[in-house]
């Protein structure tokens, strides 16, 4: 797995961050080092997706990177039938994972798009899947992206949503964040890398509180929230839409 050296020049901290190809290159080893939990979330988000996905639906990952919720999802599945839709609008990062997907066996079942999120049109859907993309939307574009899914999925449907949260309590939120460094630094990152990033995520990423979430998610539709993984600040909310004839 090629190592992610993005922070360690001069000339990255210049830039805001990007999902380019020097960064697809190494998202792996990014994520690995850099998300608390992220085989964990991908594990719980797979079994979660097994649980609720309803034959004749579809599944949209947006945001689906390189394609590591696809493929662990593909290879988990065996033979059960299902229809996915991949979408990013970082072309690198969908080059890879049509190249990933291309030697495996029921590929077929999962379309990769490149677009944008919050223009991509939505439908029949019994899971959606968004993991770590919410956060890099412009604000005024995330209530209108969580009503359209809303729209879109049957009833019984689900949400997964992941997203790097700030606390209202700005003690707790420094707290959260020093330990996160620490992660970080304990997964080799240097001060410096992890400074740099920091500056680089600037505008980029930015994170609301958890509060703010829920209430975006109740004022979609979503009367069922429940946060089934937390590490500090990254939080992992199971929404679910309400279906008055089985009553789930
Ligand atoms: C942190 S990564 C997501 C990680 C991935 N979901 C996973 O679990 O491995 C965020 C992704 O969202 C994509 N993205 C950001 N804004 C987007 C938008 N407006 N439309 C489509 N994709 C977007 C980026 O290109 C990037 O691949
Ligand atoms: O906040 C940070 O410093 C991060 O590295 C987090 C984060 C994320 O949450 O998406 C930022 C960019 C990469 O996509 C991987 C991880």
């Amino acid at each position: 797995m090629p190592v992610d050296k993005i922070f360690t020049s001069d000339e990255a901290n210049s830039a805001p961050f990007s999902f380019n190809a020097s960064v697809a290159a190494v998202f792996d080893d990014m994520l690995y080092r850099s998300v608390p939990l992220y085989s964990e979330t991908l594990g719980l988000q797979m079994t979660l997706a097994k649980r609720f996905y309803r034959p004749g639906t579809r599944m949209y990952d947006l945001g689906c990177s390189h394609g590591n919720f696809g493929i662990g999802f593909l290879e988990a599945a065996g033979d059960m039938d299902f229809s996915m839709i991949a979408l990013d609008n970082s072309e690198p990062m969908l080059e890879i994972y049509k190249k990933r997907l291309s030697v495996r066996k029921g590929r077929e079942r999962i379309r990769l798009c490149c677009e944008d999120i919050c223009e991509s049109r939505l439908e029949n859907a019994s899971v959606v899947v968004m993991n770590l993309t919410l956060q890099f939307l412009p604000l005024p574009m995330r209530k209108g992206l969580v009503c359209r899914i809303y729209d879109a999925l049957v009833p019984g449907g689900i949400l997964l949503l992941t997203e790097k949260v700030v606390h209202e309590n700005t003690f707790l939120t420094d707290m959260q964040q020093e330990l996160y460094y620490e992660f970080k630094a304990a997964n080799g990152y240097s001060s410096l890398e992890i400074s740099r990033k920091r500056e680089a995520l600037e505008n980029v990423l930015v994170p609301e509180t958890m509060e703010a979430h829920q209430k975006r998610l109740a004022m979609a539709g979503f009367r069922k929230v429940e946060i089934y993984l937390k590490w500090f600040h990254f939080t992992s909310f199971l929404a679910v839409k309400e279906d008055k004839v089985c009553g789930v």
